[in-house]
């Protein structure tokens, strides 16, 4: 057997265990976090060995009342020797149900290695700053429980980070962006039957489009020109937006509206449901419950009390979090993050699996092959660990137990997505991002530098067809080209656009990478990049 699919089995059959009837087990996140390390799931190790320290940590707490989460065990979760000895210590402290607590022992036994798991995972993610905390807090607190018995692991602490300045390290890393073999949630997003299920939700928001299979060029990273000519022809087959009969200019084609949107505006005059703005206060529509949170229409109220206000209303600790972002350079970052808050709080309404939401289950996620090496996923131990944490327990849920729905792989799968898919709007304020939101069926048009609709967004988001006047202009020094016809042919795809298409070719391909994975291939930034004739 491939040692890999092994690996895979074992971290299956331990998340089974978490999920199903241990969640409090800190010696469950401590193996299955080595065996993510061993498969270079850096990420997911980190979240693991957090889990188990912030289960270990209450084993040791003077005051026993203020500990948040019990660290305890099945009895029947050793094996072997250890399992017998174990038995004839536990007999006192069985607790109801078969469970016991974690001992002290057990806590001496395991908290330099779990130390020792976390930084070196946040190091191996490129999250230096934490893992130089994290590394310095565990070297003095293992000296404190005794030199010698911790010489070894307090070695490898203090060796990270030696000698820097913590407030120069990064704290964002990344994390391979592939789609985890025990995620069974992905569907065959080019089978037939996902097709019909996409152009059946089409037949209403744009009926006269359709989704179709399309070959597109294979973009990758931060490829140098040479490189990028000797893989023309590399294709990845994915999803587009095609016309079914010829558009007219001026045509609305699509019109989208959806919940799965974010402001990092605190006090906000945006729609709490569609974060359209908000009607005068004589048609805006307030929740009964939590007098704070307003709608602009009856409609979108009830809308967001059956797909995700119920799980956040009242709960007040939800408001700020992760809206008062010091740092405007992460601002970006934290919205995505509150797109995840939203997607919690759908699934926890909703009763079902996030990455089964409609909204998310069929979208892009960008996914690398499995066997590649490559870590392009933004990760952070605040953005991708703490705060999840903090979301969970502002909702009143324990983010042990809820493992099932809230694990870092799915949050991680969420992030893939979204980043993949949603679209911001900046503020009018100070011009850093201040919305943005998924809307799954306009995130399935491609992009193109010269596109054949322009895009608009309030409460809803459309595309129209451009006219004559509104297509881009191709300039190549002072050549410039004839513009295409501005009528949109049936059959013809429905080219979006993900960046400004006024800007020069340099600073549209630089613009666009991030939303593309690569550089735009399009004719007009082809023929725009070659020299003029
Ligand atoms: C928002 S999605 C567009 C829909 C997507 N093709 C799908 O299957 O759902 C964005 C992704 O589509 C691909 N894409 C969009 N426009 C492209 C283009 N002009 N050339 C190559 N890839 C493109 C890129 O992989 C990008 O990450």
């Amino acid at each position: 057997m491939d040692p890999s699919t092994d690996l895979v089995q074992q971290i299956t059959s331990i998340s089974q265990s978490i999920y199903t009837s241990d969640p409090h087990n800190p010696h469950l996140y401590l193996a299955r976090g080595k065996l993510h390390a061993q498969l270079g799931f850096h990420d997911l190790a980190a979240a693991d060995a957090y889990r188990a320290l912030t289960l270990l940590e209450g084993v040791v707490e003077e005051e026993p009342d203020c500990v948040e989460y019990v660290a305890r065990r099945r009895a029947s979760t050793l094996t072997g020797e250890k399992k017998e000895e174990k038995e004839e210590d536990d007999d006192d402290d069985d607790d109801d149900g078969g469970f016991v607590r974690i001992s002290r022992d057990e806590y001496d036994a395991n908290i330099a290695p779990v130390y020792v798991l976390l930084v070196q995972s946040l190091t191996q993610c490129g999250c230096l700053r934490d893992a130089f905390e994290f590394g310095s807090r565990a070297a003095r607190h293992l000296r404190l429980l005794g030199d010698q018995q911790y010489a070894d692991s307090i070695d490898i602490l203090e060796k990270n980070g030696l000698g820097q300045n913590p407030n120069t390290l990064p704290a964002q890393g990344y994390a391979r962006r592939v789609l985890y073999p025990w995620n069974t949630h992905e569907p065959d997003r080019k089978a037939q039957e996902t097709l019909s299920l996409l152009n059946k939700r089409l037949e209403t928001v744009a009926p006269a489009c359709e989704v179709r299979a399309v070959s597109l060029p294979a973009l990758h990273g931060e490829k140098l020109q040479e490189d990028e000519e000797k893989e023309e022809g590399e294709v990845s087959v994915q999803l587009g937006l095609f016309a079914k009969r010829d558009l007219q200019p001026g045509e609305i084609i699509l019109r989208e509206s959806s919940l799965l949107t974010a402001t990092n505006r605190l006090h906000d005059d945006l729609c709490d449901a569609c974060n359209g703005p908000l009607p005068g206060l004589s048609e805006a529509v307030a929740c009964q419950e939590c007098d704070d949170t307003i709608f602009c229409s009856q409609t979108c109220h009830d809308h967001a009390q059956a797909v995700y206000h119920a799980a956040v209303c009242g709960h007040e600790g939800l408001e700020s979090l992760g809206k008062d972002v010091a740092d405007p350079q992460d601002k970006a970052d934290y919205l995505y993050f509150l797109l995840l808050g939203r997607a919690v709080a759908m699934a926890a309404t909703q009763d079902c699996h996030p990455l089964d939401l409609p909204e998310v289950k069929y979208i892009w996620g960008d996914f690398h092959e499995y066997d590649s090496t490559e870590k392009d996923l933004p990760f952070s131990f605040q953005l991708s660990i703490l705060q999840p944490m903090r979301l969970l327990e502002e909702m009143g849920l324990d983010p042990f137990t809820t493992l099932a729905r809230y694990d870092t792989w799915v949050l991680n799968t969420l992030y893939a997505k979204f980043r993949g898919t949603a679209s911001g709007r900046l503020s009018t304020w100070d011009g850093g991002p201040e919305v943005c939101a998924v809307h799954p069926l306009w995130c399935l048009a491609n992009h193109s530098c010269d596109p054949n609709v322009r895009w608009e967004w309030g409460g809803e988001i459309t595309f129209m067809v451009r006219r004559e006047e509104e297509k881009a202009v191709w300039k190549r020094g002072d050549e410039k080209k004839e513009v295409s016809a501005a009528l949109l042919r049936k059959d013809e795809e429905i080219l979006n656009h993900y960046c400004d298409i006024g800007l020069g070719v340099r600073q549209r391909r630089e613009w666009a990478q991030g939303a593309l994975g690569g550089l735009c291939q399009c004719t007009r930034c082809k023929w725009e990049e070659k020299p003029s004739s």
